[in-house]
């Protein structure tokens, strides 16, 4: 049976042919544009539709701009895939009612979705949803209008491309790569950031699973070192017999709104380490200030290094959500978030994996350093230095999860693998402070059904260890 449609830590996800269907789509792109155009004071009709590469993604691209057309808007429905922050700044820049987005992000292939960004450029308000989600529970009849017209657009020829090269110092970064001194590897894990980055810099670069593939090679497009391990030793190759050069290798996910990279060494370096890094280029080379914003689940670096620049922090539950609100708001210079979504308060409210490669490139061609080294640099300067991993444990079904809920709310935990509990933290999740500064989160994803464990501490062995331990609480009953 389908599951009601619940949107989740961004949008509403399911699995294709049982949960996600035409006919869903139908009911709930039309009620998701009606909510978007009750927000709005401009009197715009306006909608755009876009889609990522996974399986039937343009039919129910397709699916979505008709239904939302018959009920009176206008709809620019693009011609091709796209990573969705182009999506989220077309919506911007057209001054649109918003977006609706066919994507699963980083899910598995068997999964399809569809996220709903506002005008304002970035993801809709839990209330947003959650009223989309009340409107289809007790379906309210809108009273017919003429249908709205309906046209394509090329998403990668909207002016995207030029407002995130805008940002950057392209020119240095080709001279690098053309003198040999940086050599770039990306891995756009099948997804629609294909031939995004070669489009944006103008020169060649070597990318790796372009190829449109609906399974994602039997994993997920979700930059974890799991899947890692071909552009690794791709990485490791290349600087053996290039060691006069630097070597990085970008990786995005499905939709092009999370990143992480490795180093020339053939190092994996999550957001957790690439947040402070791109903080650092921002203050030092680019001479921007402004707000960081970390979600719980981010590296105890980050305010470290916000107070190593004298810059504010602020802290927010997960899900992007939470951040593009504060953008809203403050003047933000970097939101970021542990599962690798990057956004920058000048841009828009969105995660733009796009944006953030460029100016890791950009570090790197100005600095003349590797992206491991810069990472050295850190933690030199804040004298803190940890290892951070998670773990995804599929839970059966929901019994299961109300079960662990129960035991986490009644069973407060004091101690954790032998270590007193200092501080129990619950913005979202549980997340556990233990006497020696470790911490470990326990947490319900909000998009899939998997329990995640998150941990950093001072060595990667004290971080599995905490894992291990966390894994048999969660699995022992
Ligand atoms: O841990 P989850 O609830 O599955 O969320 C993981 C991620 O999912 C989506 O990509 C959201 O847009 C992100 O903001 C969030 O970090």
């Amino acid at each position: 049976m389908a599951s009601p449609i619940k949107f989740g830590t961004d949008g509403w996800r399911g699995l294709i042919a049982e949960d996600f269907t035409c006919d869903r789509l139908a009911e709930v792109a039309p009620v998701a544009a009606q909510v978007l155009s009750q927000l709005d004071t401009t009197g715009t009709r306006k909608i755009i539709v876009g889609y990522d590469r996974r399986f039937m993604a343009e039919e129910f691209a397709r699916v979505t701009a008709e239904s939302v057309c018959n009920f009176g808007f206008d709809v620019d429905l693009a011609d091709t895939y796209a990573p969705t922050p182009a999506f989220s700044w077309i919506a911007h820049d057209q001054k649109a009612l918003g977006a609706l987005v066919i994507t699963a992000s980083h899910n598995p292939g068997g999964y399809s979705g569809l996220k709903v960004k506002g005008g304002f450029g970035g993801s809709v308000s839990p209330e947003v949803t959650q009223k989309i989600e009340a409107l289809l529970a007790t379906p309210a009849s809108f009273p017919a209008t003429e249908p709205g017209r309906l046209q394509s657009i090329n998403p990668w020829q909207t002016g995207y491309c030029e407002a995130l090269t805008a940002h950057v110092d392209l020119e240095i970064i080709r001279a690098a790569i053309a003198a040999g001194r940086l050599t770039v590897f990306v891995d756009v894990m099948h997804g629609a950031t294909a031939g995004g980055m070669e489009t944006l810099l103008g020169v060649p670069i070597h990318e790796l699973n372009s190829h449109r593939d609906p399974l994602f090679g039997g994993g997920a497009p979700e930059p974890l070192p799991k899947y890692l391990s071909y552009l690794c030793r791709q990485i490791r190759t290349h600087q053996h017999h290039h060691p006069q050069g630097l070597a990085v290798g970008l990786v995005f996910d499905g939709d092009g709104d999370r990143i992480a990279a490795v180093d020339s060494q053939g190092n994996f370096l999550s957001s957790q380490i690439l947040i402070p890094i791109l903080i650092e280029h921002l203050v030092t080379r680019r001479g921007m200030g402004g707000e960081i914003i970390k979600t719980v689940s981010g590296s105890d670096l980050i305010p470290r290094i916000a107070e190593l620049y004298q810059l504010p922090l602020f802290e927010t539950p997960i899900g992007y959500k939470y951040i593009a609100d504060r953008m809203l708001t403050s003047p933000v210079l970097l939101g970021g978030e542990e599962s690798g979504g990057i956004g920058y308060g000048h841009h828009i409210p969105e995660r733009d994996a796009l944006l953030s490669a460029l100016y890791l490139l950009e570090a790197i061609a100005q600095s003349g350093e590797d992206l491991g080294q810069l990472y050295q640099n850190l933690q030199a300067q804040t004298h803190f230095s940890s290892a951070y991993d998670r773990i995804d444990l599929p839970l059966a079904n929901m019994t299961v999860r109300s079960q662990l809920l129960q035991k986490l709310q009644t069973q407060p935990l004091t101690t954790l693998a032998g270590q007193a509990v200092t501080d129990c933290l619950t913005i979202d999740g549980f997340k556990f402070r233990l006497l020696d500064g470790s911490w470990l989160m326990i947490r319900f994803s909000g998009t899939e059904p998997v329990l995640r464990l998150y941990c950093e501490a001072a060595t990667l062995e004290q971080v599995h260890q905490l894992l291990n331990w966390a894994k048999d609480w969660a699995t022992c009953g």
